[in-house]
Order: C-alpha cells, then sequence, then structure tokens
C-alpha cells in the first residue's frame, strides 16, 4: 500500500521512463476521475476537454471505462465510439467486439431489492436509489446529516435479507450488487484476456478515485513484475494500492493530455 503517491503530472518523465517501450491500454474511471463529483448522478458530465483527450487517446493506444454507472447511461456520458465500456461495476461489459455480462441470474434479487429499498426510502427527502441492470446504488448526498444514520439502516435491513446481494461503499453513497467475486479489478483481467492485451507489449494503467477502483488497483499490482500502474485520483492523502495519483478530475485530463502527446512523438 502506498500513502500519497507521487502525482503522474508533476512527475510525468519519471512515469513515462516506467512505461519502457510498452504500449499503454488505459482503464478509466467515470466519477470523480474524468467528471467532477456533482450533486447528483446525471449532473455530473464530462468536460469537452476530457471527451477531446479521450478521443485522441484512443487513436493511439486502447481504451476502456470501467465505472459503477449502468452501462448505457456511462456509454452517453461518455459519448465516444469505438471504446470499450463496463458498466455496474464491471459485470457488464461491451465493445466493438466484445459482449459479457456477469451475474444475470442475480437480476431477479436485485429487482426485489429496487422495491425494498423505494418503499422503506421514500419518506426519507433526498434519499436517491439509482438502478443500474447489475447494481443498485443508494445516494445520501442530499440527505440530512441527521437522516443519513436512517439509509444507513433501511440499507443494511434489506441486504440482510438479500444474501445473495452485498454491499459496498462510496462517495456518499451505498452499493448493492450480486454476491459474487467479480469486481473493477477483475472486470479489467478479464478485458486483458479478450482484448488480447496481456503479452508484455502493453501496459494496463488504471486511473480512479474511489473504494471500487481499488479492486482495480490490487489486480494490476498483482501482475507483479509493473505489468500495471494504478493511479488514484485524491485531493487528500489516503492509503492506496496505487502507485502513482492525481489531484482531481483537472489534472486527470491535463495528465492524458500529456500522455497522449508522448504516445503521438512516438
Ligand atoms: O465507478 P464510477 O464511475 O466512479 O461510479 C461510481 C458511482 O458514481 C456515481 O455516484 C457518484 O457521483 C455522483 C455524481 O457526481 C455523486 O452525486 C455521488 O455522490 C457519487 O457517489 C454514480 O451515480 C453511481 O452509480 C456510481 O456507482
Amino acid at each position: 500500500m502506498h500513502l500519497s503517491p507521487p502525482s503522474a503530472l508533476a512527475a510525468f518523465d519519471a512515469f513515462t521512463a516506467s512505461l519502457g517501450d510498452r504500449t499503454p491500454a488505459l482503464f478509466l474511471d467515470y466519477d470523480g476521475t474524468l467528471a467532477a463529483i456533482a450533486p447528483r448522478p446525471e449532473l455530473a458530465v464530462m468536460p469537452v476537454e476530457a471527451r477531446t483527450v479521450v478521443q485522441r487517446l484512443s487513436a493511439l493506444c486502447p481504451v476502456a471505462f470501467v465505472s459503477g454507472r449502468d452501462l448505457d447511461d456511462l456509454t452517453t456520458m461518455v459519448a465516444v465510439d469505438g471504446l470499450v465500456y463496463a458498466g455496474s461495476h464491471g459485470f457488464d461489459l461491451r465493445g466493438p467486439e466484445l459482449r459479457r455480462q456477469v451475474g444475470v441470474e442475480y437480476v431477479p434479487d436485485l429487482d426485489t431489492a429496487e422495491g425494498q429499498l423505494r418503499d422503506r426510502l421514500g419518506g426519507i427527502a433526498g434519499a436517491l436509489v439509482e438502478r443500474k441492470r447489475f447494481a443498485i446504488a443508494i445516494h445520501t448526498r442530499q440527505v440530512a446529516p441527521a437522516e443519513k444514520p436512517l439509509v444507513a439502516d433501511a440499507v443494511r435491513a434489506v441486504v440482510e435479507a438479500q444474501p445473495r446481494l452485498r454491499m459496498t461503499g462510496g462517495k456518499e453513497l451505498f452499493e448493492l450488487r450480486p454476491n459474487l467475486p467479480w469486481d473493477k479489478g477483475r472486470a479489467v483481467l478479464a478485458l486483458l484476456e479478450a482484448l488480447g492485451l496481456e503479452g508484455p507489449g502493453t501496459l494496463p494503467i488504471y486511473i480512479g478515485d474511489d473504494e471500487t477502483d481499488e479492486d482495480a488497483f490490487r489486480a494490476l499490482a498483482s501482475r507483479g513484475d509493473g505489468r500495471g500502474i494504478g493511479i488514484r485520483v485524491m485531493e487528500e492523502p489516503a492509503e492506496t494500492a496505487a502507485a502513482w495519483s492525481l489531484h482531481d478530475p483537472t489534472e486527470a485530463t491535463a495528465f492524458l493530455g500529456r500522455l497522449a502527446d508522448w504516445l503521438a512523438q512516438g
């Protein structure tokens, strides 16, 4: 684990030196990484600068988005054709020549939980239930501080009654997802295999800001011998399995711009 890893932008030359002659394969998180955190999910729009740099990069190296958002929502928000997209924390994968869904048999459990959550949380002002195909996010960002424990109690009660689901966390949210050994890290490893990117000529780089992104940092670190790089976007120092950091989505976009310039120069 690292506490406050070095900035991949401030130490860009050292960062690119660690790539050697390998081609990066970029795995990008969305919320808090390329889109700044907003009061509600639909308000977290990716700036045009970020979209432009993602488009540039997609002509220079493989690019995938790996997000907790629903796959269709993610694809609409990013709106760059030809990329690989993984929604619902990697349970729902789609690319130009790829389609895979993990945990389809858990959708009825999620449907039941969604109904129970809407019943229990309907009376709590600001509590937002966001259904994704393979996960449910329960947002507390708009809930009065005194009421947040009520949301936590309700979510706990629902997940305790649904042993086929498990709860994870995030920024002002709880998430319910299939209780399967699957996460963003396993999704990234599966994508490397499916896209033929497992060889020594490719270096996967994952950029993310949240606790579910730590699964991906750990998965890449587990490949050993520097065969994967994690970059955590974080405004405050924190323990992370990522070896590099960036401060916020603006800095992440600037870093990707420099990476595109560097790749374009060959
Ligand atoms: O994996 P990510 O792309 O980072 O998605 C994680 C969750 O992001 C969204 O929620 C977060 O962003 C919202 C908009 O800025 C914010 O209001 C909320 O508090 C954050 O937790 C998204 O709505 C979730 O579905 C994702 O799981």
